[in-house]
C-alpha cells in the first residue's frame, strides 16, 4: 500500500525553480530516502509532504489526505523532525516531552520514549545543557511522541559524532520496526545505503534516480574489488574468462580483481574448483558515493 504518492511537483520560490517535476510513492513500512546534493530540493519536497508549504502543481497524498486541506487530521498522523528544531533553552526534557504529548490524541508513553532513546536520566536538564546527540535524539523523540503512522526525519545526524550517529541509526531501525513508515532526507551517502529501502535522487529540483542503495550502485555499473594473495599461482585466465571479471592485475603477491555483478561468489568459486587457498581476502565495494557522484554529473533520463 502506498503511504505517499508525490506526483509531478513543481515549486518556485520567485525566479528559483526549487522542485521541478518530482514523482514518488513510498510504500507502508518502508525507510524510504530522499537523497541530494545541497539545494537540490529535498527540504522543499519534505515540507510539500507535511502541508508547511503549498506545491504550485502537481498533488501530494499522504495516509490518502491532502497535506494543505487535511493538515490538522494529518498533524496527528505524521511525525516530523525538521533541520534545525530547537527548543527554548530552559525548557527541560521532561516538560518539552509532557508540552508535546498535550498536542495528540495518542501520545506514547513519554517515559518509554526518552528510555529507547536513551535521554532517561536528562529528564530533568535544561535543554541549553544538552550535547548535539542528546538534542538531536530528543527531537526525534518529539516527532514519535505522537505515536505517528509515518514519521519525516530530515538531516537526521547532521553534526553528531560517529557514535552518536550510529546510535541514532539503530533508533531509526527500531522505529521501523515498530511498524512506522519512514521518510529520511539526507545527503550524506553512508545513511542512506545503511538504512534505506529504497531512494529518490534528487537534483536540481528532479528526481535523477529511483532505486535501493544496491540498485543506485549497480547502476552505474560500480565495480567491486577483490583483492587477495593466492597460496599458490594462478592463471590470470581463469579470472578473465569469467563474465563477471573486468581485470586483474598484480600487486606484488596480491591478485587484484576488478568486476561488476557477483564478483565475489565467481572468482572464490572458481579459486575453490582449483583449490587454490586466498590469504588475506578483502572485498573493496563500490559505495552509494561512487553512485551519487555518477548520477549526480551525468543525468540519467
Ligand atoms: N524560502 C525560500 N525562498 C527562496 N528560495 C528558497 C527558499 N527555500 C529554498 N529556496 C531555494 O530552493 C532551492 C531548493 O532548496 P531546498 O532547501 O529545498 O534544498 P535542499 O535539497 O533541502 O538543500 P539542503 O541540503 O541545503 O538543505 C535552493 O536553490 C534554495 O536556495
Amino acid at each position: 500500500m502506498n503511504i505517499i504518492e508525490v506526483t509531478n511537483l513543481h515549486k518556485r520560490y520567485g525566479p528559483t525553480t526549487a522542485v521541478e517535476d518530482v514523482s514518488f510513492t513510498v510504500e507502508a513500512g518502508e525507510i524510504f530516502g530522499i537523497l541530494g546534493p545541497n539545494g537540490a530540493g529535498k527540504t522543499t519536497t519534505v515540507e510539500c509532504l507535511t502541508g508547511l508549504r503549498a506545491p504550485d502543481r502537481g498533488t501530494v497524498s499522504v495516509l490518502g489526505l491532502d497535506p494543505r486541506r487535511d493538515r490538522d487530521e494529518l498533524r496527528q498522523r505524521v511525525g516530523v523532525q525538521l533541520q534545525e528544531s530547537r527548543l527554548p533553552d530552559r525548557q527541560t526534557v521532561g516538560e518539552a516531552m509532557d508540552l508535546y504529548r498535550s498536542f495528540y490524541r495518542r501520545p506514547a508513553d513519554g517515559g518509554r520514549l526518552l528510555e529507547m532513546l536513551g535521554l532517561t536520566d536528562k529528564r530533568k536538564a535544561q535543554y541549553r545543557t544538552l550535547s548535539g546527540g542528546q538534542k538531536q535524539r530528543l527531537a526525534i523523540a518529539l516527532a514519535l511522541v505522537g505515536s505517528p503512522e509515518v514519521a519525516v526525519l530530515d538531516e537526521l545526524t547532521t553534526g553528531l559524532d560517529p557514535q552518536a550517529r550510529r546510535e541514532t541509526w539503530d533508533l531509526v531501525e527500531h522505529v521501523r520496526d515498530q511498524g512506522v513508515t519512514v521518510v529520511l532526507v539526507t545527503h550524506v551517502m553512508d545513511e542512506a545505503e545503511r538504512l534505506c529501502d529504497r531512494l529518490a535522487l534528487i537534483d536540481g529540483g528532479r528526481v535523477t534516480a529511483l532505486d535501493t542503495p544496491a540498485g543506485l550502485v549497480e547502476r552505474v555499473g560500480a565495480q567491486h574489488r577483490l583483492r587477495f594473495r593466492p597460496a599458490e599461482a594462478v592463471d590470470d585466465r581463469l579470472l578473465t574468462d569469467l563474465p563477471e571479471v573486468s581485470a586483474v592485475q598484480h600487486q606484488g603477491a596480491q591478485l587484484v580483481v576488478t568486476g561488476t555483478g557477483n564478483l565475489v561468489q565467481a572468482v572464490t568459486s572458481v579459486l575453490a574448483q582449483h583449490h587454490v587457498v586466498a590469504h588475506d581476502l578483502r572485498v573493496e565495494q563500490a559505495s552509494l558515493d561512487d553512485a551519487f557522484l555518477t548520477l549526480t554529473d551525468r543525468r540519467i533520463p
